[in-house]
């Protein structure tokens, strides 16, 4: 089956995790970065979803799934070690609700890609459910290639870009910067920390462009 890929807006939508152990954690931890009002309930789970519900960053109740618990959430994942429990939760659930149980992807109505985070860019990487060992060392293959500066890069071109497109230039001019500013020398800048460089060589585009346009 062919999924289709989307990055979805998730803050403040309520979510509820069915399970607390390291895989539940795991979908946590990424729903709360999404900015998700995230629910658990679980009988036990681990010190970090014990730690992250004391810091208030989520709601936890520490007992047995009920059917209830799924009404209000928008997306839910089953993450219990009990296949008959996430088959519950599946159960409970209803057709307009997003639904993953992590132990039947036949059943996900949407399933969680491997990520390699730097900042405002992500790279998912989904195989489909065909093998989510490879997702994950395709991810740490990435982020070897991929490196931190890509965070600072990918702000400073979205800076620029929102400058640039509010220039009073036609759009041939405005693409010509756009691609210019692609060129690998403000990426390397980035990445070797010559920040000050890379502001005056792109303030010089900016520049030459305004002059072009007089
Ligand atoms: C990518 C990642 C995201 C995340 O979970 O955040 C993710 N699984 C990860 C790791 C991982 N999962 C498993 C292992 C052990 C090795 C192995 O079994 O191969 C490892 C490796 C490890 O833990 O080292 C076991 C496993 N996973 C699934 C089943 C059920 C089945 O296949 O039937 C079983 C057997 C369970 C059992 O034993 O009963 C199912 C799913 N796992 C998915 C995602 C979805 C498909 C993604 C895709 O299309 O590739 C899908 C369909 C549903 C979902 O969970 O959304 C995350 C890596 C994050 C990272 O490190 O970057
Ligand atoms: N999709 C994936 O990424 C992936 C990866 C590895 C394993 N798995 C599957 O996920 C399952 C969970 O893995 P784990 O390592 O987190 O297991 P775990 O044993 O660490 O945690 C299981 C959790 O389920 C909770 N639980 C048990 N019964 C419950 C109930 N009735 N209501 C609510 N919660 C209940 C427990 O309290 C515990 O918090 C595994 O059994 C395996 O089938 C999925």
């Amino acid at each position: 089956m062919r999924h289709y890929p989307m990055m979805v807006n998730l803050q403040q939508k309520r979510c509820l995790v069915v399970g607390g152990g390291q895989v539940a954690e795991r979908k946590v931890r990424s729903l709360l970065e999404a900015g998700a009002e995230v629910s658990v309930v679980a009988p036990s789970c681990t010190e970090q979803i014990k730690d992250w519900s004391q810091e208030g960053k989520l709601s936890l109740q520490q007992r047995s799934f009920e059917q209830a618990d799924v009404v209000h959430a928008v997306l839910i994942i089953a993450a219990t070690s009990e296949p008959e429990v996430n088959l519950a939760v599946y159960e409970a659930c209803q057709s307009h609700q997003w639904i993953n149980i992590v132990d039947r992807p036949e059943l996900c109505t949407f399933t969680v890609p491997a990520v390699v985070e730097r900042g405002d860019m992500q790279i998912a990487i989904s195989t489909g459910g065909q093998n989510p060992g490879l997702a994950k060392k395709m991810r740490r293959q990435l982020e070897e290639w991929v490196g931190p500066e890509y965070g600072a890069y990918t702000q400073f071109l979205g800076e620029m870009r929102q400058r640039i497109l509010g220039l009073k230039l036609g759009e041939r001019e405005k693409r010509a910067i756009l691609a210019e500013l692609l060129d690998d020398r403000f990426l390397l800048w980035t990445r070797s920390g010559e920040f000050e460089r890379r502001d005056q060589e792109a303030e010089k585009l900016l520049q030459r462009s305004d002059a072009s346009d007089n």
